[in-house]
């Protein structure tokens, strides 16, 4: 939302994932509705038709008319239940969750983003074959394994075998960090219809302006989101220590594009209270 209000030009944003809690039920911020103003797809993290029907069925309620599957995530807690990148050494476990959801005929579009395996790429030859088989309207694709995390370059010629064997909207992701990186990109596979960027945008919020951007620009508009950022969070109804914590995450990729932004990282997630926080921002930002 903050980064929408402050900058903006992305065509479509995606929610972390939610997930079950432990109490067997999905928790929404009551203010998570559709807003034409923001083209906002909640994310699922599931392994079965039923909780991915009740989902859909609570975002249809808010609004919303496509939901986005998660079987990319690569954290071991999450693979270990078969959720997320875990999820791809199963195929028959995708195609019966995908069977339950298409079953019903719900007027919510699956959107799928994943990654190409689990501890190997090969995942990736059974996983089109059920995916191929249902009307996903999307499909996003990091082409890492999930044990690879973030470690090595992402393997984008296997990335090519899968655009050339996918009907449907395909979207690559993957250290897009650069304009020209996605222009590269969009050359090498001019079929994609598109490219997420995660860390870049975080790193560089301006990293879409047509223009150079000065590191007084670049400085001011991460203050803005950061501002607006704390407004929404206020708004949401979080207390001060769930606030700081946020703020603190907030810096890990900004920080990295700012001189002398590890040591302000460092001192940020050194304080304690909000006020002390915002004191230690104001005197380097
Ligand atoms: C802080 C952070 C949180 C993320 N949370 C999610 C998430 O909830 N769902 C998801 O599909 N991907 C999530 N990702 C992964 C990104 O969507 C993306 O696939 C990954 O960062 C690779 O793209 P990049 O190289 O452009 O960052 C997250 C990444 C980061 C850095």
């Amino acid at each position: 939302m903050a980064f929408n209000s402050i900058v903006g030009n992305v065509d479509k944003y995606f929610t972390p994932f939610y997930r079950l809690n432990k109490q067997g039920e999905f928790e929404y911020e009551k203010q998570l509705h559709y807003s034409p103003e923001l083209n906002l797809v909640p994310q699922i993290l599931a392994n079965s038709g039923r909780d991915l029907l009740c989902f859909a069925r609570d975002m249809l309620d808010r609004g919303f008319r496509e939901i986005n599957l998660n079987i990319g995530c690569p954290f071991p807690m999450v693979a270990n239940r078969h959720l997320g990148s875990g999820l791809l050494p199963y195929p028959n476990e995708l195609n019966g969750m995908l069977e339950a959801y298409f079953s019903k005929d719900l007027p919510v579009q699956l959107s799928v983003k994943m990654r190409l395996g689990w501890k190997e790429s090969s995942d990736i030859k059974a996983i089109m074959q059920v995916l191929k088989r249902f009307p996903i309207s999307e499909l996003i694709l990091h082409p890492r394994t999930g044990v690879q995390k973030y470690k090595g370059t992402p393997d984008w010629e296997k990335f090519g075998e899968v655009v050339g064997c996918w009907d449907g909207p395909i979207v690559g992701n993957g250290d897009i960090m650069t304009n020209e990186d996605i222009q590269d990109k969009q050359r090498e596979f001019d079929t994609v219809k598109g490219w997420m960027i995660g860390r870049g945008l975080l790193i560089n919020p301006l990293l879409l302006s047509d223009q150079d951007s000065s590191c007084d620009e670049l400085l001011t508009t991460i203050r803005k989101i950061h501002d607006c950022f704390i407004e929404n969070l206020k708004m949401f109804g979080y207390s001060d220590p769930q606030i700081l914590n946020h703020l603190k995450c907030f810096w890990e990729y900004p920080s990295k594009n700012i001189d002398g932004g590890a040591r302000i990282y460092k001192k940020l997630r050194k304080t304690g209270k909000l006020d002390d926080y915002g004191s230690v921002l104001d005197s380097f930002i």
